[in-house]
């Protein structure tokens, strides 16, 4: 792309240029025929903004507060997975991006860098994210397409509650919780790239991986 990316879309085109596409079918992929994702995408055309005319707009503010924190507009980051996939650094920068627009991140339950790295990055209000339903078989790098599901891990809420304290210990200000997901679902684009993905952080010491089984070793 010749230019600076001005909006989404670019950002888009600009990651399917660099991404392995493994990493970038990830991201932008849904499950099965991506009915959902085809509305969550016609969802957001809907929404019209009505603007007022004749007012004053010398001093724009937009800021608000989530749980009683004040954040710079009614944008947040909503957790996602896995952002060393795009680059290095992963959710420390992106929790630092967060910090200059003075919003809230939530930090993904699967991250790539662990909560306390995210933590000591820079000073700012963050949430952690918990699944309801551990289905973490599905996500520590198996391959997708074999549908294993050990109950071992299933079961281990200890596991969730471990991460949580590690989260509330680092300073994260609330826990917001999965529910609608409650296995993964079936992503056809990742079954195709026999999807791999690098080792989650917040579960060094807890679980061990590789690409066919999730042993406990807690
Ligand atoms: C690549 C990707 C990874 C995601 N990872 C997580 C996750 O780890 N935990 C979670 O609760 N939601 C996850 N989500 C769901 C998002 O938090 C969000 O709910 C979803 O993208 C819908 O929001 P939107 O309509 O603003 O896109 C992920 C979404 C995407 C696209």
């Amino acid at each position: 792309m010749a230019s600076e990316p001005v909006n989404v879309h670019e950002f888009r085109e600009l990651a399917r240029q660099v991404l392995p596409k493994m990493y970038y079918d990830f991201y932008t992929g849904g499950a099965e025929d991506q009915h959902t994702l085809k509305q969550n995408v016609d969802a957001f055309r809907r929404i019209m903004l009505r603007p007022r005319v004749l007012v004053d707009v010398s001093r724009v503010d937009m800021s608000t507060t989530v749980l009683g924190y004040k954040i710079s507009a009614p944008i947040m980051i909503a957790p996602t997975a896995r952002h060393q996939l795009a680059h290095p650094e992963g959710e420390v920068a992106t929790a630092r991006a967060a910090a200059a627009c003075n919003t809230i991140m939530v930090l993904s339950n699967i991250s790539t860098c662990t909560v306390e790295d995210v933590a000591s990055s820079c000073n700012a209000v963050r949430f952690f994210q918990l699944y309801f339903f551990q289905f973490l078989s599905c996500l520590l790098g198996l391959k997708l397409s074999n549908g294993t599901f050990p109950e071992q891990v299933y079961k281990r809420r200890d596991i969730s509650a471990q991460i949580a304290q590690r989260a509330e210990k680092s300073g994260y200000k609330a826990i917001i919780l999965t529910v609608d997901a409650p296995r993964l679902g079936r992503r056809e684009a990742d079954i195709k790239n026999r999807m791999v993905a690098p080792q989650l952080k917040n579960f060094e010491g807890i679980l061990s991986t590789d690409v066919n089984s999730v042993s406990v070793i807690v």
